[in-house]
């Protein structure tokens, strides 16, 4: 277990927590803890769904630690930002869904983190932004990226450079989250909704994602095609012969995961 990221399974789901106080500032050690965090929950299959959130009351990560930058070169700058972009995208690629819980600031690499997830819980008083304009930097773990993938260019450029954060609710209009709920809810509907992904069928799960994103990365026509593809791959597994069965038996599916 780490000092600064925790991994706890559930039942069938693992919660992740950034423990760094006072505002879990994402510095080099943190993010060595998250990278062995995603690598042991990659290849664990009796985990089929994941929730990151922060600790405290303050955030749910206010951002890579500043108190790093001033000793960064240019060089050592690109190294951190690559090394970032990596973990988060290790993270996004993960063969099961990874939900967000956003409570406080996700601000920088917060948010960035955040945009990593492939879905979006906002507790009602978080706010969101990639300040780092205000610092003379740019976003640097995949938030000029990201960003206007989620919101579209010119709200992407409206947040990063103004810098201004946006409020959950505000978000919530613009597709930078998908649910906001009551402060006081925010774990309990993480949780909620982490158990239902969990009782998905999960080579299903997997393939999905493979599907978005990779459709999201080329063309219509590419996309598809790699669609039809994956189509073809789930038929070919016991999951895709047991779902239809029970459908046809009128019962509950029971997955075996491939
Ligand atoms: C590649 C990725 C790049 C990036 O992510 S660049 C960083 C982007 N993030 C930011 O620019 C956010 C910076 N932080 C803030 O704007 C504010 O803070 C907050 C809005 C998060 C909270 O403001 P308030 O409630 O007034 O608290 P407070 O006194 O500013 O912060 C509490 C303590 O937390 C430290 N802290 C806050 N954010 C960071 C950070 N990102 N890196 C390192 N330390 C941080 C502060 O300095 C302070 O510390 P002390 O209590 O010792 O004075």
């Amino acid at each position: 277990m780490g000092q600064l990221v925790k991994l706890a399974r559930e039942d069938g789901y693992a919660v992740v927590t950034l423990d760094h106080p006072p505002v879990n500032a994402l510095n080099a050690p943190l993010l060595t803890e998250l990278e062995a965090v995603v690598a042991e929950l990659e290849g664990d299959e009796s985990v089929r769904a994941v929730i990151i959130h922060g600790a405290g009351e303050k955030a749910f990560a206010a951002g890579a630690d500043i108190t790093e930058f001033p000793r960064l070169s240019p060089d050592q700058a690109e190294s951190l930002s690559r090394r970032g972009q990596a973990i988060f995208d290790r993270l996004s690629a993960l063969p099961k869904p990874v939900i967000a819980a956003v409570h406080g600031y996700a601000l920088g690499g917060g948010c960035e983190l955040a945009m990593a997830c492939d879905i979006r819980i906002a507790a009602e008083s978080a706010r969101l932004g990639q300040p780092e304009i205000n610092l003379g930097i740019l976003p640097g773990y995949g938030g000029t990226q990201r960003l206007p993938r989620l919101v579209g260019p010119s709200r992407a450029l409206l947040m990063c450079l103004t810098g201004d954060p946006v409020s959950a609710a505000e978000a919530l209009r613009i597709g930078l989250v998908d649910l906001v709920v009551p402060d006081a809810e925010l774990l309990p509907r993480a949780r909620e909704l982490a158990a239902k992904l969990a009782g998905k069928a999960p080579v299903a799960a997997r393939l999905i994602k493979r599907a978005v994103y990779g459709g999201l990365a080329t063309t219509l026509a590419e996309g598809t095609a790699l669609e039809a593809r994956l189509f073809a791959e789930v038929f070919a597994t016991a999951d895709a012969r047991e779902g239809v069965q029970a459908f046809l038996e009128k019962r509950a599916p029971r997955w075996v995961g491939r």
